[in-house]
């Protein structure tokens, strides 16, 4: 049994002053959640930890840290994460659900090729940073394209933040290039559409010897069983994140991202002489004027306002559920108290 200390796990002064006076914390990272099952990677080796009442694994998500009773194995609480990747729940009900925690990078994969598609982009950008994850946009398929660098220019050209790499995922040597970026201790998680090499590259930089194949955890029953793993372990010394919710992320709460990465339209409509500026017809738009004199491409405006309308549809619809559920909680808490009332005068 590989064992990590806590540095190797990911551990950073953020948690340790989360801990106040105790020096030594007992402390478990999250690898796997499946229902009421809490799988986790400590110092002392992988154990399952269950949660304590009063908190339910879906405010748990793979990566984060917990501190944890030794004896019981129960979870005392969740420490802070300092980036966290949520998406809009699926199903009407509009909720964001937690998909992982603690990741530093998130790799937005895309292929030199069709697949390569600039409001996608700026869509995982702006999770990215609302996430607060840094974004590395990985190439893919670079050995097939005829010119891979024209990709990396028009990805780079999307944010101040996008750093970007070519490469042929299927070349160990290529991937090795990416090990800066999964460093000891340090958290990845991959997005992109299906086909692009995500599976590819999380192969590659795990290597051959895959971790569920060596990582054997203690049952309720005290058997030995494997379960399937979701922070994965780098030849590097760092972590890959893959859960299915990983694969499939829309946007929710990501106004700030969004602001981030269109900056330079967020600027100009600052500019606008109308606050409320649709920069369609009005006259002294800084918006309309940019377009104008070719400082800004309309296709790139008409990305985010799409993504704008559609930011503020989910968060609306977030803040109509929340109302929804407090006027239903009134009705309730009105219901019994009536009911009491009722009671105590018959
Ligand atoms: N030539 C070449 N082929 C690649 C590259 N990256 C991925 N492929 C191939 O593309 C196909 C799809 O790659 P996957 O890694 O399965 O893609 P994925 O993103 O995991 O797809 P899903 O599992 O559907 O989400 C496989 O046949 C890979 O071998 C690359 O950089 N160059
Ligand atoms: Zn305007």
């Amino acid at each position: 049994m590989t064992i990590y200390s806590r540095a190797d796990l990911g551990w950073r002064h953020h948690f340790a002053l989360q801990c106040g006076e105790i020096t030594e914390p007992d402390a478990a990272r999250l690898t796997g959640i499946d229902r009421d099952r809490v799988s986790a990677l400590s110092p002392d080796g992988p154990l399952v930890l269950t949660c304590p009442q009063g908190l339910s694994t879906g405010e748990l998500a793979v990566g984060d840290w917990t501190l944890f009773d030794p004896d019981s194995h129960r979870i005392i609480r969740r420490l802070e994460p300092f980036s966290a990747i949520k998406r809009k729940a699926a199903g009407r009900e509009a909720r964001t659900q937690l998909i992982a925690a603690n990741v530093d990078t998130l790799g937005i994969v895309t292929s030199c090729n069709s697949d390569f598609n600039e409001a996608r982009l700026e869509r995982y950008l702006a999770l990215a940073s609302s996430a607060g994850c840094m974004p590395l946009i990985l190439l893919t398929k670079a050995d097939m394209a005829e010119d891979p660098d024209e990709y990396r220019h028009r990805a780079t050209a999307l944010s101040p933040l996008a750093v970007a790499e070519t490469l042929d995922a299927t070349d160990p040597g290529e991937l090795s290039r990416l090990s800066g970026w999964v460093g000891t201790g340090q958290t990845m998680a991959l997005v992109g559409s299906s086909g692009v090499g995500k599976t590819t590259i999380t192969n590659g930089l795990t290597g051959a010897s895959d971790l569920t194949q060596d990582i054997r955890e203690d049952d309720a029953r005290g058997r030995h069983t494997t379960t399937a793993r979701f922070l994965k372990r780098t030849v590097s010394g760092g972590w890959l994140i893959d859960t299915p919710g990983m694969r499939e992320l829309g946007l929710a709460d990501a106004s700030d991202g969004i602001a981030e990465v269109f900056g330079d339209i967020e600027d100009l409509a600052a500019a606008c002489r109308f606050n409320d500026c649709s920069h369609e017809s009005e006259p002294g738009c800084a918006v309309k004027a940019a377009i104008d004199s070719g400082e800004l491409d309309p296709e790139r405006l008409k990305r985010w306002d799409k993504l704008k309308r559609e930011d503020r549809y989910n968060s609306e619809s977030i803040a109509e559920t929340r109302a929804r559920a407090r006027s239903l909680n009134k009705l309730y808490r009105g219901g019994s108290a009536r009911a009491k009332e009722k009671r105590r005068i018959e």
